[in-house]
């Protein structure tokens, strides 16, 4: 974690914040009321607990209403506190107003450490934190929507939407007060994976901008990049796989809160995923070289460093010796506002948070809708599409009989063709349409403007317009 000396998290996205609006023209007072935070409210709860009670203590951030509901996960672990959740919660701004998600930002967070506790009384530490919170509107369909975070995942949205349900039961729209549910409990298809799959998308989109590219001093594609990951949770493990997988990147290294392992020749991402789960961690991989302290991972040679698990892990303590060219927050404020200063002027080149994990409001803002509309993506255009990728299919099977031997249909044409009409590919399509076009807006600016010398300060800019002209338009 951060040395002492560096400023908390909250403070350090105000600092990068401010980075970003001494290179615009806001009118007086517009910067601070973007800046602050709107309100956070604290809830002290008990719950009976193996014979006792035991007081819980959450928070629910609201960073901007300049759109509403306000939108952000809810993350458990034993070190949230005010200034996390602030911080979260205002990163969630930037990046709705970045990926054009009509939310303003928000955040939440319970400290429990959950692995310390059965799923039975999760579920009750669950339902009562959602009941707080519901009760004040901060769980609301319209005004305040959760999605999962560290720590949490479908299951305990599944249990806060059934809770929200059962205090509002005429409320049509229920579903809609959380998203990141099961699909089975109105979710929606890419979800769990939207985060991961955002980052692999962003990725792809850096490795299309040439300049980008040369900024950073490398070349090729993402097949063959040496890659290391830190968290192999919900973000890092989808990253990793599809990374692995479909873009031929070698997974080199892989950091857990029991160490590091690591393996010039790639590690088979599924296999430690497996692992960790049989095991609770990585020590005792196969064919890896076990490191005690997995943060010196690091710091080792590599293409694309990935850290996925939490904030402050790159400092000041560590930046100087960090070796990729090319770093992507797939967590949230993984690199310090000392350390973006010190990477800058290395010349490593970052991702930004804001950016590179907005997979995962991208697909809850699609759940969201499905919720309102009440009907799954493609279920009334199925038939028709499917019928008129049929013409066609039939009209080029007339030209590969005329053809003979000179041309035919690609064996699995028809299948891809077909495939195009799901849920998931709408998701799948929306989320890369989406990622591309954030990224370039970043990318224009970086590119076109010469005071600015890195993509994050380029993605503040634009969030920062957007939030500002929504301000604007409305009036305080
Ligand atoms: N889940 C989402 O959709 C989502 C969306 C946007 C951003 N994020 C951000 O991504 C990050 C990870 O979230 P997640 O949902 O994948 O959480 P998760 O709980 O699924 O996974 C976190 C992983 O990090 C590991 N970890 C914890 N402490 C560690 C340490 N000290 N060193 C190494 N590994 C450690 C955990 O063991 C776990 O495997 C967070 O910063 C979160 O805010 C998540």
């Amino acid at each position: 974690m951060s040395p002492r000396n560096e400023p908390s998290f909250r403070e350090s996205v105000d600092l990068m914040f401010n980075r970003a609006v001494a290179l615009m023209d806001l009118p007086p007072g517009l910067e601070e009321k973007i800046r602050v935070c709107n309100a956070t409210y604290t809830v002290r709860f008990g719950v009976r607990l193996r014979g006792q009670i035991q007081t819980f203590v959450g928070y629910r951030s609201v960073h901007s209403e300049h759109m509403e509901p306000v939108k952000g996960g809810i993350r458990y672990a034993p070190s949230v506190n005010q200034d996390e959740v602030e911080a979260l919660a205002a990163l969630m701004t930037y990046k709705c107003a970045l990926v054009e998600a009509p939310f303003g930002g928000s955040k939440g967070g319970l400290c429990i450490d959950p692995r310390q506790y059965d799923e039975h009384e999760l579920e009750q530490i669950t339902r009562r934190f959602a009941y707080e919170l519901a009760k004040r509107d901060l769980i609301h369909p319209s005004q305040n929507v959760p999605a999962p975070d560290m720590g949490t995942g479908e299951r305990e949205m599944a249990w806060i939407a059934d809770q929200y349900m059962r205090m509002n039961t005429t409320d049509i729209n229920g579903r809609a007060c959380v998203t990141g549910k099961p699909i089975n409990a109105g979710g929606i298809q890419g979800r769990t994976e939207a985060t991961g799959r955002g980052v692999q998308y962003a990725l792809r989109e850096f490795f299309r901008d040439t300049r980008g590219m040369e900024k950073a001093g490398m070349t090729g594609s993402l097949d063959g990049k040496r890659v290391i990951v830190q968290g192999l949770g919900n973000v890092g493990f989808h990253a990793a796989k599809f990374l692995a997988e479909e873009d031929g990147s070698k997974i080199i290294g892989i950091i857990e809160r029991d160490g590091g392992i690591y393996s010039a020749d790639g590690l088979d991402v599924e296999g430690v995923r497996n692992w960790i789960v049989k095991h609770g961690g990585v020590t005792g991989f196969p064919d890896a070289t076990h490191v005690e302290d997995g943060a010196v991972l690091l710091e080792e040679e590599c293409d694309i460093l990935i850290p996925a698990a939490l904030e402050g892990v790159i400092n000041l303590g560590n930046a100087e010796r960090i070796k990729a060219p090319l770093i992507i927050e797939a967590a949230n404020g993984p690199v310090t506002a000392g350390a973006d200063e010190v990477l800058r002027k290395k010349g490593c080149i970052i991702i930004p948070d804001m950016y590179a994990n907005a997979g995962g409001v991208t697909v809850s803002y699609f759940e969201w809708v499905k919720n309102l509309s009440h009907i799954r993506f493609g279920r009334m255009q199925r038939r028709q599409e499917e019928a008129r990728h049929q013409l066609v299919i039939d009209e080029l099977q007339r030209l590969d009989d005329y053809l003979g031997d000179k041309w035919s249909m690609s064996p699995d044409f028809k299948d891809k063709y077909l495939r195009g009409a799901g849920e998931l590919e709408l998701v799948r399509s929306g989320l890369d349409d989406t990622m591309r076009i954030a990224y370039q807006s970043m990318r224009d600016v970086w590119h076109d403007r010469a005071d600015i010398e890195d993509l994050r300060t380029a993605a503040y800019i634009v969030s920062i317009e957007k939030v500002a002209a929504s301000y604007r338009a409305k009036g305080l």
